[in-house]
């Protein structure tokens, strides 16, 4: 029998593509002759031509990143029973848990306090883990909901033990259709059905007591008292910091006993900077370095609870199993989101790109770092390189050049918590176990100065400077060499929401557009990290690919410009009939969408749902990232700073995910510039098909006019913005603003005076 210290703790699994990678280097090859047509008939062509050349390189360019993305693409498989063979379940490693919260009413308590339950109930050492909750919004209603919450989770987490219960969110375990669910033989006894019925009773107390205080009907602080004075007269961007254990677990070695759950609301001062969530992760970071110090760290958003009972463990198997100890700094499971609307109408379940290019990423350096649900190693966090880690070593010491380790510490870290690190770099943390006892320290840590002299958002911590602080951590992190694994377990071990109607997607959109743009556009850009750093050159073509999202507008725009230009000149930018190269680019375009539509079958995705995701993928480029574009370049010129908009998450806890609502996938607008440009696309489109039709346009320059091509792509381009078609009558949410409406046709009516001149 093998020993099981030789077993490995995971595995890697590569997916099989050919037919992919085949279909993969069609399309290349016919981008490719597409651009040697250009360049062999530049001369009888003025500026259509050198546009559409432009942008077709740009289009290539860009295929073959995606080439190189999904080239291998690779999966992991961990084995628990593996690691608790080799490690007894007291000697396993502890795991601080922290969760994010910014506003009470873009992120109902209910949701939070779902996910907090859903990591208390985790299938590990309730001794080895720690819950901290930040909240951005210094909301009393949020504090009183994890009190509630707390004294709710001393009977969930052991009913879900106890019953081997698989998705520890509540709401979704009460309505999800599960009714008396669970997994053991004995959940059809008498006493399961009776706890059962119990719990549930309680939970829905639970829920009424938080909709009560939210719906402001209860006030907390007539609830209980003394513990809500601090929240008395605090403003949200102007209060000092409140650190509240709201449990403590004392009887760590009871099997009813909860893991403990810290409260806390950073110091905020008006024009002090607060960073957002990277502020947010790093107070998080320096409060539970201060309380328990544990080296590993999970992270998930205030929406994505945990919906598989073994996460821990499982991603314990990838940071204790690699065969170089410490070669994974990371590792991340993908975004799933439940309840989300049918066929996906907004196109941002992004389950394909998870699919295909996560797995493909993680088939080269490993998956980007996306901000949640993900467990970080906390000395890679405080910025070690894997090549400093030597077990049983001081690693600290190793880290400094020149200075004493002290010193160097106090410079890094700031005062306060200079042993903390230290303690955690050397890796012999150890929980403190007395929470309360270092509230005061950690009110210090999670002050507004406290940063100030110190590394915190530039070498250790969460990187500050992109409003998509989570790649750019993650890039800083793959800089210094170290990999990260995907795990991508099948039903997910996170479920999140996904915004739901137009405004909402287009704001998270233009948030990532201009995050990643920012990132791009400055020192970190991933260039220099191949050229001076250790970023592999593939990971750094991956990282080129998400980066650009927001700079992907230009050309895009440009190209869907030119039919309704070409149309209203009477000119052509695509070959005519009688050549050969006519079929170039219809064969792109079969290909193309051939190979997509592949993908989202292969997923078990609808055809429609693939057409909803091509749809949106043109109409997020026309608006949210060219807002995203716009607004890095007038954070470059100085005019504008980039904010961090958080983004709404419905309280749909309903089940019912398949019945139809005929309104729910309606696209829905707001005053939101951003709906201009795709509005004065399809009226420029409109116009350019109308003057066709009309026999408006002028005689042809050179004798070739526009041809069929042109017509295609300019109705191809209003059955994508079909969406804005429909929203021209609609009223209401579902109808365009009448301003909207005015600017845009104001716009299209220039770019016709612009191609009439
Ligand atoms: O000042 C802030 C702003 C946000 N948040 C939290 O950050 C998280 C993400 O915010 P959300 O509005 O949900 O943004 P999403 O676009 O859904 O988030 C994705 O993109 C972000 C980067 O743009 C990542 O940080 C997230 O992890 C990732 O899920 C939420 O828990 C917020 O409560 C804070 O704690 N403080
Ligand atoms: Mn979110």
């Amino acid at each position: 029998m093998a020993n099981s210290n030789s077993l490995h703790l995971y595995e890697k699994v590569e997916l099989r593509n050919t037919l992919h990678r085949v279909i993969e280097f069609i399309i290349l090859f016919l981008l490719l002759s597409l651009l040697v047509y250009r360049l062999l008939s530049f001369n009888n062509h003025k500026l259509s031509w050198s546009i559409a050349f432009l942008c077709e390189l740009w289009f290539t360019f860009s295929w073959v990143i995606t080439m190189s993305n999904k080239w291998n693409l690779v999966d992991h498989k961990p084995y628990p029973d593996r690691l608790l063979q080799r490690v007894p379940k007291d000697e396993l490693p502890a795991v601080d848990l922290f969760v994010t919260t910014a506003d009470p009413e873009l992120e109902p308590p209910i949701i939070t306090v779902n996910t907090v339950l859903s990591l208390l109930a985790v299938e590990y050492p309730t001794d080895k883990l720690a819950c901290y909750v930040s909240d951005d919004g210094c909301s009393p209603i949020t504090f009183y909901s994890l009190v509630e919450a707390s004294k709710f989770a001393k009977i969930w987490v052991p009913f879900c033990k106890k019953y081997n219960v698989q998705v520890r969110a509540p709401f979704r375990y009460f309505t999800n259709n599960s009714k008396l669910s669970g997994n053991n033989n004995n959940n059809s006894s008498m006493e399961f059905k009776h706890e059962w019925k119990m719990v549930k009773d309680e939970y829905e107390q639970l829920s009424s007591k938080i909709e009560d205080v939210v719906r402001k009907s209860v006030n907390p602080s007539d609830i209980i008292d003394g513990d809500f004075l601090v929240f008395s007269n605090v403003q949200r961007n102007n209060h000092p910091t409140i650190i509240k254990v709201v449990w403590e677990n004392k009887e760590a070695h009871s099997n009813r006993s909860v893991p403990h759950l810290v409260y806390i609301s950073r110091e905020k001062r008006p024009k002090r900077p607060h960073h957002a969530k990277a502020g947010a992760m790093n107070v998080l970071t320096r409060v539970s370095g201060l309380m328990t110090n544990a080296p590993y760290m999970l992270n998930v958003d205030c929406d994505m609870f945990a919906s598989s009972p073994n996460i821990i463990l499982h991603a314990m198997c990838m940071l204790l199993g690699s065969k170089n100890e410490n070669e994974n700094a990371f590792v991340q499971c993908p975004q799933v989101f439940y309840g989300g609307l049918k066929d996906d109408p907004f196109g941002n379940h992004m389950v394909v790109l998870w699919k295909y290019v996560a797995h493909g990423i993680s088939g080269i350096q490993g998956p980007f770092y996306s901000g949640t649900g993900c467990v970080h190693r906390r000395r890679v966090i405080y910025g070690l390189s894997p090549n400093y880690v030597k077990v049983g070593e001081t690693n600290a010491k190793s880290m400094m050049q020149g200075k004493s380790v002290d010193e160097e510490l106090l410079d890094m870290f700031g005062k306060e918590f200079t042993k903390s690190a230290a303690d955690a770099l050397n890796g012999k943390a150890e929980c403190s176990n007395m929470l309360t006892k270092t509230i005061e320290a950690a009110c210090l840590v999670a002050g507004v100065g406290y940063e100030y002299g110190t590394q915190w958002g530039k070498k250790v911590g969460w990187m500050y400077g992109s409003t998509t602080e989570d790649i750019l951590t993650g890039l800083s992190i793959h800089n210094k060499g170290w990999r990260s694994i995907l795990y991508a377990p099948d039903p997910p071990a996170f479920l999140g929401c996904a915004p739901t109607g137009g405004p909402a997607s287009m704001t998270q959109q233009k948030r990532w557009a201009t995050g990643l743009l920012e990132i791009l556009l400055s020192k970190n850009c991933p260039i220099f990290g191949t050229l001076f750093a250790n970023l592999q050159f593939r990971q750094c073509l991956a990282y080129f690919w998400i980066l650009s999202w927001g700079l992907r507008s230009v050309p895009e725009l440009c190209y869907a410009a030119l039919p309704a230009y070409s149309i209203i000149t009477n000119s052509h930018f695509l070959p005519k009939g009688p050549e050969r190269a006519y079929y170039i680019p219809i064969s792109v375009f079969l290909f193309y969408n051939l190979y997509t539509l592949l993908e989202y079958l292969r997923t078990s995705l609808s055809i429609r749902a693939w057409w909803n995701n091509q749809r949106m993928g043109r109409i997020t480029t026309m608006s949210a990232w060219l807002f995203g574009f716009l607004g890095v370049i007038l954070k470059l010129l100085g005019i504008s700073e980039t904010v961090f908009e958080v983004t709404r998450k419905d309280q749909s806890t309903s089940s019912d995910e398949g019945t139809e609502d005929t309104e729910a996938g309606k696209f829905t607008f707001d005053q939101s510039p951003v709906f201009v440009p795709p509005t004065a696309m399809l009226f420029m489109q409109l116009t350019a098909l109308a003057t066709a039709l009309l026999r408006l346009q002028p005689p042809a320059r050179d004798g070739v006019g526009s041809g069929s091509l042109e017509t295609m792509c300019s109705v191809l381009l209003v059955v994508c913005l079909l969406p804005f078609l429909k929203g021209l009558f609609g009223s209401g949410k579902y109808g365009i603003p009448m301003s909207t409406i005015f600017k845009s046709a104001g716009l299209a009516l220039l770019f016709y005076t612009l191609c009439r001149y």
